[in-house]
């Protein structure tokens, strides 16, 4: 494998902290990428001892734990293995206005073997950050890596990719989305091509309605600088969940190729639409002040650094409709919430009925589930049997099993996709353009008022909509 340079843009922010190096720590440790030098760039006044020591600390055990229970992994004692402290040691620090050709230029000139840019930085800076880099040579094989939100929008989001087009060839674009790097979230396309049980019942046929959740018992967490201005819609609901949406919801495909793999995530997301109109299959609220698991939580209109009047949702629901032959009718209900007092992370199929019970088995009206955790990962399918005791009275039972753990937390998954040069993990150009249109008609219905910001306090188990019969 040739050397490396890895150029994190932004790189004195929480996202570079909380996730990336952690990801990249645990990559180095199990051996990945040899040769890598690691360039940290912003405007701020670092020097290579202050980013080493940021570096040291990210790759160490606090870093190491913060992103593998936050994938709700078990966590490894250390990443700070020799081959990730080496890096760490080496590690270089590059004071550059990431919007000036000539600082790009000299950042580019420290680059060893090919490079790799990781944009750590708010859309509208990454924007200006590419504009610049037209005027820049960039190494050949350079791979671009962008964070979401990726646009604001779907024309915005196709403005940036008609921008990086410019750059470089697609397939050296990742746009990242972790959800994608998560093990539990990858177990999906195996618990449903490499089996013979679910994938035969798995359609409007059988299945009643779907629900990928992911409602978190964390709060702001001092992330209003770029929460306040993203939201749960754009958060989550926009960027992870539909592409959890597509991983249950897509056709096989003929190979594991990035390019059969993304086509095939593509085509169900050009089938998706919002179920019906926006005051009827979206809601959005925010957390007011309340207790959490012994914490007293401030309004969140009240969190340094938020702006009231901007009128944020902490908690979104969209119900979407999936037009495909297999999926036409089912609805699909995608949530996530913030300060939820039930932290819930699931995917739940629920089935229908059975066409008939015989008379005489009476007592249960479960109907059938399966559901895929995504935090802690396991998997379980809640059915109906005669049980103990009265043989004709019916019972439910749940059976249940530990998806085995991944070797890497989700950024380091994604990160060996990008070494490795290898999009499959990432989401493509179309697909990021697909999401924005999805959620675009509940954005435009919000900002006109149709759909009222709900409240729910801290800690409760928030609103809900009725799903569709
Ligand atoms: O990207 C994000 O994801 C996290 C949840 O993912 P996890 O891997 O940390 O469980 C979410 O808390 C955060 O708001 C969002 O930006």
């Amino acid at each position: 494998m040739t050397d490396q340079t890895l150029i994190i843009l932004g790189a004195s922010g929480d996202l570079t902290a909380r996730l990336l190096l952690p990801g990249l720590g645990a990559l180095l440790t199990a051996g990945h990428v040899p040769g890598l030098t690691l360039i940290g760039a912003a405007t701020d006044d670092w020097d290579d001892a202050r980013w080493r020591q940021r570096v040291h600390d990210s790759f160490g055990a606090h870093g190491a734990s913060a992103a593998a229970e936050s994938a709700g992994q078990r966590p490894p004692a250390t990443y700070t293995a020799p081959a990730a402290s080496d890096v760490a040691d080496r590690a270089r620090w590059v004071r550059t206005d990431v919007t000036d050709p000539d600082d790009l230029r000299r950042l580019l000139g420290e680059v060893h073997g090919s490079a790799v840019i990781f944009f750590a930085l708010p859309p509208a800076v990454t924007a200006k950050a590419c504009e610049a880099l037209l005027g820049v040579d960039l190494p050949a094989g350079t791979r671009l890596v962008l964070e979401k939100p990726f646009g604001t929008g779907s024309a915005s989001a196709a403005e940036l990719n008609a921008l990086l087009s410019r750059l470089v060839p697609e397939e050296q674009v990742h746009r990242v989305d972790h959800f994608l790097g998560k093990s539990t979230v990858l177990n999906i396309l195996g618990l449903r091509f490499a089996n013979r049980i679910f994938e035969p019942v798995l359609d409007a046929m059988h299945v009643e309605s779907v629900e990928i959740v992911f409602d978190e018992n964390l709060a702001l967490e001092g992330r209003a600088g770029y929460y306040d201005k993203a939201g749960a819609l754009a958060d989550m609901i926009q960027s992870h969940l539909l592409q959890i949406l597509a991983l249950i919801t897509m056709e096989a495909p003929f190979t594991m190729a990035a390019a059969e793999f993304r086509d095939r995530k593509a085509d169900v997301l050009r089938a998706t639409r919002l179920w019906d109109d926006p005051a009827t299959s979206s809601l959005r609220a925010r957390y007011t002040a309340g207790d959490l698991d012994g914490r007293k939580l401030p309004d969140y209109a009240d969190e340094p650094g938020v702006d009231a009047a901007r009128g944020t949702e902490t908690l979104a629901e969209i119900v979407l409709a999936v037009d495909t032959w297999r999926w036409a009718g089912v609805p699909f209900r995608l949530r996530s919430g913030k300060a939820v007092g039930d932290s819930r992370k699931e995917a739940v199929i629920t089935f229908k009925r059975p066409p008939r019970v015989p008379d005489g088995l009476h007592g249960c009206d479960q109907p059938d589930r399966l559901r895929i955790g995504f935090g802690p990962d396991h998997l379980a399918i809640d059915f109906n049997i005669n049980g103990p005791g009265d043989p004709f009275e019916l019972d439910p039972v749940t059976l249940e099993a530990d998806f085995g753990q991944g070797d890497l937390p989700p950024y380091g998954e994604v990160l060996r996709g990008v070494f490795s040069d290898d999009p499959t993990l990432s989401v493509r150009a179309d697909t990021a353009e697909q999401c924005w249109r999805i959620v675009e008609p509940v954005i435009e219905a919000w900002h006109s008022g149709a759909v009222p910001l709900r409240e729910y306090p801290a800690g409760s188990s928030g609103p809900t909509l009725p799903l569709p019969r």
